[in-house]
């Protein structure tokens, strides 16, 4: 069900008796500030799908919910996001000698170069987050973005990391759902989405919108998060995996590449790459920190992501939110965030491993001129 402006009315009060005015928190002191019972009611409508189903009943559930369940999701770990990833939620490749944060720029930089954004472009960032790869490509190119996100607290934290950083010139942040932008078809010179569009019912319904406010000409890249060719869906254990993270990431549905390329060409996009970043031979792999595997570590910078980020370091931070909640320091509910975000980092390692999922699955598209 697409966002009408009642639930965005009503998203925009829960979000404001949830988190407060100020986002400058970020981490334990942001979690410790949340107003209790709203932080509990947030827990209940992520969590009250994810009932252990893989049944089409149980699917078509989590399809129709996809709005309050995405936004309720993001509220819930926005915080632990920030304190464990930090301000750009996406993976990236990772090159020996290179730490952490260049990374995860470099994957950012490549997306820019790959959509062929220009200084004074008007660019769209679809599922823009706190702003972070906004932050970044306003930088590296000198065009303006505007980012779209249905999480209100992300674009609170997003404008006002903007300002923060001298670059609201540049950037602004607005409340949408990508299924039903407010934008006029021709709007953008560019489109990117940065591991955002999966949280969407339908890669048709998304693509279509993207397709319908890029201006004839224009280019759309993402990096989208699919199940691979590897893939079986009546596998009990592929299955499990994706159910994994699609619990753990808040995504309703984990679909296969083959439905991305096919919703592209539907909608009426001209596809010119469509390549899984992660095929390739490179020493770590993507989900290196979350491996808990330290031989991949490559700067003393990077010490305290890859703690956060292991299987020691999650274990702590459950430990740590578990007494914080009894002690009622942490809202009821905050210990089942880390339970789920641990489902997520189970099922991502897994599905890497095994070669039956990519975060990076690159397509680059062009809307064709007007005929
Ligand atoms: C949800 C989508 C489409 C993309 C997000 C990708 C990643 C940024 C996240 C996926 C799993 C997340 C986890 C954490 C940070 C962000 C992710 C890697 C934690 C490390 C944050 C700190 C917690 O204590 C453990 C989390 C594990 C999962
Ligand atoms: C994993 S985050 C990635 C954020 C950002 N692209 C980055 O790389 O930091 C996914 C983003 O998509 C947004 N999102 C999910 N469903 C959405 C929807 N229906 N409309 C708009 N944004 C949505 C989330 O709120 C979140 O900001």
């Amino acid at each position: 069900m697409p966002e009408t402006s009642e639930l965005r009315q009503r998203q925009a009060e829960f979000a404001k008796e949830l988190h407060g005015d100020n986002v400058t928190k970020s981490g334990f002191s942001a979690l410790v500030s949340k107003n209790k019972s709203a932080q509990t009611e947030a827990v209940a409508k992520y969590l009250k799908h994810w009932d252990g189903k893989t049944d089409e009943d149980a699917e078509r559930r989590r399809l129709e919910d996809y709005n309050e369940s995405t936004h309720s999701y993001y509220n819930v770990v926005t915080d632990f996001y920030e304190y464990g990833w930090g301000s750009s939620f996406h993976f990236s490749r990772f090159f020996k000698g290179e730490s952490f944060n260049a990374s995860v720029a470099r994957h950012e930089h490549y997306l820019a170069y790959r959509a062929g954004i220009e200084k004074n472009d008007l660019v769209l960032d679809v599922g823009c987050g706190v702003g972070g790869p906004a932050r970044t490509i306003a930088r590296f190119t000198g065009c303006n973005i505007i980012g779209l996100n249905n999480n209100d607290y992300q674009i609170q934290k997003a404008n006002y990391y903007a300002k923060r950083d001298k670059l609201d010139s540049q950037l602004s942040f607005v409340k949408g759902d990508f299924m039903k932008m407010d934008f006029e078809d021709n709007s953008f010179d560019k489109v990117y989405a940065i591991e955002a569009t999966c949280h969407a019912p339908t890669f048709e319904g998304v693509y279509g919108e993207i397709y319908r406010v890029l201006k004839p000409g224009g280019t759309f890249a993402v990096y989208e998060w699919v199940m691979t060719e590897n893939y079986d869906e009546t596998n009990p254990e592929h299955r499990k995996i994706a159910y994994e993270i699609e619990l753990g990431d808040g995504i309703p549905k984990m679909y296969p590449v083959s439905a991305a390329r096919d919703a592209l060409d539907k909608v009426g996009f001209e596809v010119s790459e469509s390549l899984d970043l992660t095929d390739n031979d490179d020493e770590i792999p993507w989900y290196a920190p979350l491996s808990g595997e330290w031989r991949y570590v490559n700067s003393v910078a990077d010490l305290a992501t890859f703690f956060r980020t292991s299987r020691v370091g999650r274990t702590f931070t459950t430990a740590m939110v578990t007494v914080f909640e009894k002690l009622g320091l942490a809202p009821a509910g905050s210990a089942s965030v880390t339970h789920a975000l641990e489902e997520a980092a189970v099922g991502l390692v897994a599905g890497g491993e095994k070669k039956l999922f990519t975060p990076m699955m690159l397509f680059v598209a062009r809307k064709p001129e007007q005929k």
